[in-house]
């Protein structure tokens, strides 16, 4: 039975699952999303021949499951790789194939000449990439003459204005492959071997679009020295990699080493001046989980060149403190609980010797890092004096903020900006990374970087010339990946939810609607609170069968746990031993599980670009067959309009017809507008109902439990009168030792 099928009273039978390919089942031969290159069809063809014959390798380990167990839905495709890990075959197998590409000598046929302005105006096109020039700080004509001054500020207002509507747009050289990486800008060799390590072939659209403007060219440094300098302006080549860049790309389209990749390059061709310590580079993602990700990937492609990428912890030094400070604070204790329990073992001598150790050690980390991935909160703390005042980071060059909205969104905002503040590098060059970017965060963006810059020429009159801020972006801004199915349904209540998410468990379900594809594990499941995560994760814990891993298979991640929970819970479920992952936003940006099957708004998520980012776990790197669920209840319906409207723009961006939407233009027409403020208080609090625990009438409507409230009534009666019962018989014996004892008491007499 299709529960969505009675709530919705559809008269459309859906009869059976249609054939779906799943993210997880395997690997992608094009990770771009718009515009696809014909050649890369060719490793798609040597894929298909390895896989069967993989396949027949394997036959007799690939026995049907029942189909009440196979929650991959695997078993009746021959050449299907069931789980996440099947990522790292195709790995290996497309590192192969670049180094066919290598060993055959064809790699001159990568190495084109550079593009003429149309053939890249073209490309570009057909990729949905939009560079253009936000700010522009070419050195000025001579100062004017004095009586003529006030004319030509005027005259600068006006242009000034002009820009505001009509920006410079630019065609950078687009990258069409890695090998352009080494022969066009060429990056260090051990960088491109790391790169070709992690078999990635195609650039997405994101590095192909912002590696060019990043890195700087040697074709076009010779033109410029030639005097053909239009074409290098054109391209934004003039520019020479030295730009602050603000990157909007969809999510999973591989931003992470798009900002990685120029970073590490920069700081392997950089020199050093003697005592010029501390990290060089730093990377802010607003979660820990997310930072430990970049690290791994900042260490991947770091390797064997000499540079260490760390990730900021608790007690760490960054920044060279005075003695007394650092006196002080070893006084003070053990910064974190790692410390805390190795030193309570300490005493005397072995105490302080103890201390030392772990001082150099935290010094060391300091030294040799040259690329620091953190939260916002933890680089804040270490830069904390005891004065209340912040240290400075002038060694920093390059300061990248992964997920950009959301660490100058309100929440964080304080605490990233001071962290920008504090690197004090006049040549620090910003990079502004995120799927989303809303015109605010634009503006905030320009505004710091321009009273940065008057407060530093202030002080110091020999400043290179102000570098230009671009702004490049891949789609539609603000928008779903176009690359998986939405399903929009509305459940009711939230007893409906708790049946549909049941449902959606069963292996067998039938999709819940008649035409999008059903869900697979491994997904996710996002909730509104913490306290709602954990109470879905009970009512959920025995939905899967013994036979299938029971409770293990399901678990639940959030801040509340610790640092050593989350982490074994995030490796469990990307090993694929967890299938069915509860969270809250935590999970929601930047975190990169490849063979994601899906993604559950278990409830409506708090925005649209909350939305995106959530929905975009899955899909990645160009992966079909991901499916997005939201339910939405009586209580959500002011709200999803914003939801509805993300869904349309995305399949209007996929090309899906009118007639094959899942959100109907009616829907669209019936469901209200909310208004600037509404949007507001949703974003800052979630649905109200979901809040607190009690509704004004005293209810609770907001519970996650699929029984009644006369149900829950009966059985509170039912467990009183129990307690009762066990208090009467816990009574009973003293009160027949009383009755005994007063009637053997015979009396004084
Ligand atoms: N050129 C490429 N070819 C194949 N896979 C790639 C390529 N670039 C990146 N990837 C893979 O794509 C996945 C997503 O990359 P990444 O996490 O950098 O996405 P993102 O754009 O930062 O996403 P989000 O907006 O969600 O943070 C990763 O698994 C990464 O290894």
């Amino acid at each position: 039975m299709n529960v969505f099928k009675l709530l919705s009273r559809s008269s459309k039978a859906a009869q059976s699952a249609p054939a779906q390919t799943l993210p997880s089942a395997g690997a992608v031969a094009n990770p771009q999303l718009f515009g696809h290159d014909e050649s890369a069809t060719v490793s798609s063809d040597t894929r298909k021949n390895k896989k069967r014959k993989r396949g027949k390798d394997a036959e007799d380990t690939s026995a049907p499951l029942p189909a009440d167990l196979d929650f991959f839905g695997t078993s009746k495709k021959e050449d299907a790789e069931p789980t996440i890990q099947a990522t790292e075959m195709k790995q290996k197998r497309t590192s192969q194939l670049q180094t066919d590409i290598e060993t055959n000598g064809k790699q001159e046929e990568l190495e084109v000449e550079p593009y003429d302005e149309d053939e890249s105006k073209r490309i570009l096109r057909s990729h949905k990439l939009k560079v253009t020039v936000l700010e522009d700080f070419a050195p000025q004509e001579d100062e004017a003459q004095p009586e003529k001054k006030k004319k030509k500020r005027k005259k600068e207002e006006k242009v000034v204005e002009k820009k505001k509507h009509a920006k410079k747009q630019l065609f950078p050289q687009p990258l069409t492959s890695f090998v352009q990486l080494r022969t066009r800008y060429g990056i260090s060799r051990r960088l491109a071997d790391n790169l070709r390590e992690q078999a990635y072939t195609l650039p997405t659209e994101v590095q192909l679009g912002t590696l060019p403007l990043l890195l700087r060219s040697r074709k076009t440094e010779q033109e410029c020295q030639k005097g053909d300098s239009s074409a290098a302006s054109a391209s934004g080549a003039e520019y020479g990699g030295d730009i602050d860049l603000l990157s909007v790309a969809p999510t999973g389209s591989g931003k992470t080493i798009a900002f990685l990749i120029p970073v590490i390059d920069a700081l392997l061709s950089e020199k050093t001046a003697e005592g010029d310590d501390g990290p060089r580079a730093i990377v802010i993602a607003p979660t820990r989980e997310l930072a430990s990700q970049i690290v791994n990937e900042a260490r991947k492609l770091s390797k064997g060149t000499g540079l260490k990428a760390t990730l900021m912890k608790k007690g760490m030094e960054v920044v060279e403190r005075p003695e007394e400070e650092k006196v002080k604070s070893d006084e003070d204790g053990p910064r974190n609980s790692e410390e805390e329990d190795e030193s309570a073992s300490d005493s005397g001598d072995e105490d302080k010797a103890g201390q030392q150790k772990k001082r150099k050690r935290r010094r060391a980390d300091k030294l040799k890092a040259a690329i620091l991935v953190t939260t916002p909160a933890a680089l804040l703390n270490a830069l904390k004096q005891n004065d209340n005042t912040l240290a400075s980071l002038p060694s920093v060059r390059h300061l990248v903020l992964d997920e950009a909205d959301v660490l100058l969104d309100p929440l964080f905002r304080e605490q990233t900006l001071s962290v920008w503040n504090a690197c004090s590098n006049p040549l620090l060059r910003v990079g502004l990374w995120s799927a989303t970017m809303g015109s605010n965060i634009e503006t905030l963006a320009i505004s710091t970087l321009n009273t940065r810059w008057t407060s530093l020429s202030s002080t110091n009159t020999t400043l290179p010339p102000r570098r230009p801020l671009i702004r490049l972006v891949v789609g539609l801004k603000d928008t779903a990946i176009p690359n998986i199915s939405h399903q929009l349904i509305y459940a009711a209540t939230e007893q409906g939810k708790l049946l549909g998410l049941r449902q959606l468990l069963h292996p067998t379900a039938l999709p819940t609607t008649s035409s999008g594809p059903s869900l697979r594990p491994p997904f996710l499941v996002f909730t509104q609170t913490i306290p709602r995560a954990i109470a879905l994760h009970s009512e959920l814990l025995y939905d899967i069968p013994p036979e299938a891993g029971g409770s293990s298979r399901i678990a639940v991640l959030h801040a509340d746990l610790s640092g050593t929970q989350r982490e074994s819970i995030m490796t469990k479920f990307r090993r694929g031993d967890i299938w069915v992952l509860i969270t809250t936003d935590l999970l929601a940006r930047g975190v990169d599980f490849r063979g994601l099957n899906g993604v559950v708004n278990y409830d409506v998520p708090n925005s649209a670009a909350a939305y995106v980012h959530r929905v975009g776990r899955t899909g990645r790197a160009g992966r079909a067959g991901g499916v997005a669920v939201t339910f939405y209840t009586q209580e959500d319906i002011p709200y999803v309009k914003l939801i509805a409207n993300v869904i349309r723009a995305a399949e209007k961006l996929r090309g899906v017809a009118e007639e094959d939407q899942s959100v109907k233009q009616w829907l669209l027409d019936a469901l209200p507008t909310p208004t600037k403020r509404e949007k507001q208080e949703l974003k800052k609090k979630g649905v109200e109902a979901r809040r607190s625990a009690k509704t004004d009438d005293g209810k609770n409507k907001a519970r996650i439990s699929t029984k009644s409230g006369y149900e829950r009534r009966v059985e509170n009666r039912k467990r009183g009168a129990k307690i009762g019962s066990k208090q009467r018989q816990e009574q009973e014996p003293r009160r027949k030792v009383e009755e005994a004892s007063e009637s053997e008491f015979e009396g004084f007499e």
